[in-house]
């Protein structure tokens, strides 16, 4: 399983999906034609060309930038038919992609416009959800979802958005995160929400270390009790390579002491590279960390973050390793089983998918 790898093969593998944006991924098509019957104004009504200044515009160096152009997306999500379609057209995009389970993202407090309330827009989208699953299985692409709700940092309604998200565990919520700028927003302001799940014993993910360094990714592990860390790219400012071999073959480095206890605690990095060259955090693909990390045997996971901003999928983003970062079959299989073993759903579950799903696809794509 370690030789090189066909662009068929890599599109049929099955692959995890610990981090996408609902409100990053929608079909350009959908947004001009929800924004025509709203009225909402677009730089174009091309879908194409649409699609190209969704990615063109995110391609900023800033985080704060790539964020701007969400506007577009959240004006059209606003009503409830729309967010069941938007959730609806992901699970079945993400299904095409050969995703088997995907944990989507977004900012239930960002839907309220059309005057819907916190539980109508979480009950919406798993609607959605649940469509698309049914027409993704009927098409022979099963895929299973779970929502993560999302408050965003710079609001004041994390402890609501937390509370939110414990009311519809029962109904696909399987976790909670914070998201939006990163820079004067350090994670700790949201420390009830944090004691509150963590008393609730829910799942629980923090976006740090994409555009702020080590004190973010501190605060999120050790004061606000990440499960999972959102990028964590940066945790690299606490590595120090020093070229040449250890005794196992791995590239010799020094790690600080928080990236010690990342490593040794096993706390999954949610990477998205091509993101990250676009927000300024990683300069290509090819030099992004997540090889190194991978290398050190940090507890890496693959993901899109956004697709319609960041122009990509997950057979893309494996494609770019392939290509340029020399990734093999057995490190796609390797990263696609570590975030099974670090999605939220329950361990029997995650051990099934591994075991039924993951394996068996990998190992009929390596023989054949
Ligand atoms: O990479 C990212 N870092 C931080 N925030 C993000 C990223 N991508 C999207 N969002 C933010 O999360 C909200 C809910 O989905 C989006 O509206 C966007 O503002
Ligand atoms: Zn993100």
């Amino acid at each position: 399983m370690t030789g090189p790898i066909d662009s068929a093969s890599i599109a049929r593998a099955p692959k995890v999906l610990l981090h996408d944006h609902l409100d990053g991924g929608l079909r350009p098509e959908t947004i001009v034609g929800i924004s025509a019957e709203i009225g909402h104004e677009l730089p174009t009504t091309d879908p194409e060309e649409l699609r190209e200044w969704f990615r063109s515009s995110a391609d900023s160096g800033s985080l704060e930038r790539y964020l701007e152009t969400f506007v577009h997306t959240v004006a059209v999500m606003q009503r409830r038919e729309d967010l069941v379609r938007v959730a609806r057209e992901a699970a079945i995009d993400l299904a095409a992609d050969g995703v088997v389970y995907a944990e989507i993202r977004w900012a239930p407090e960002q839907h309220l416009e059309g005057g819907l309330s916190l539980d109508d827009v979480v009950v919406a989208v798993q609607e959605g959800l649940a469509e698309g699953e049914k027409e993704a299985a009927a098409a022979g692409t099963p895929i299973r979802t779970g929502q993560l709700v999302t408050a965003m940092r710079h609001a004041a309604r994390g402890r609501e958005i937390a509370e939110l998200a414990e009311r519809h565990r029962e109904n696909g919520v399987v976790g909670f995160d914070i998201a939006g700028a990163e820079a004067g927003y350090p994670p700790s302001r949201h420390l009830d929400a944090f004691d509150y799940l963590h008393e609730a014993n829910m799942h629980v993910t923090i976006h740090a270390g994409e555009a702020f360094g080590l004190p973010s990714i501190w605060e999120a592990v050790q004061v606000c009790g990440a499960d999972r860390l959102g990028h964590g790219v940066r945790i690299m400012e606490d590595i120090e390579v020093l070229g040449g071999r250890d005794s196992y073959g791995r590239p010799a480095a020094k790690l600080g002491r928080l990236a010690g206890f990342v490593r040794d605690k096993r706390i999954p990095l949610e990477l998205c590279p091509t993101s990250n060259v676009q927000t300024g955090a990683a300069a290509s693909v090819a030099e992004h960390p997540i090889g190194l990390l991978k290398d050190l045997r940090f507890r890496v996971t693959l993901n899109t973050d956004n697709r319609l901003m960041s122009g990509t999928s997950m057979t893309r983003e494996m494609t770019l390793l392939v290509e340029q970062a020399g990734w093999t079959l057995e490190d796609l299989r390797w990263v696609t089983i570590n975030a099974l073993k670090s999605a939220f759903i329950p361990f029997d579950e995650r051990l099934a998918l591994i075991e039924d799903v993951v394996k068996p696809g990998y190992a009929q794509l390596a023989i054949s």
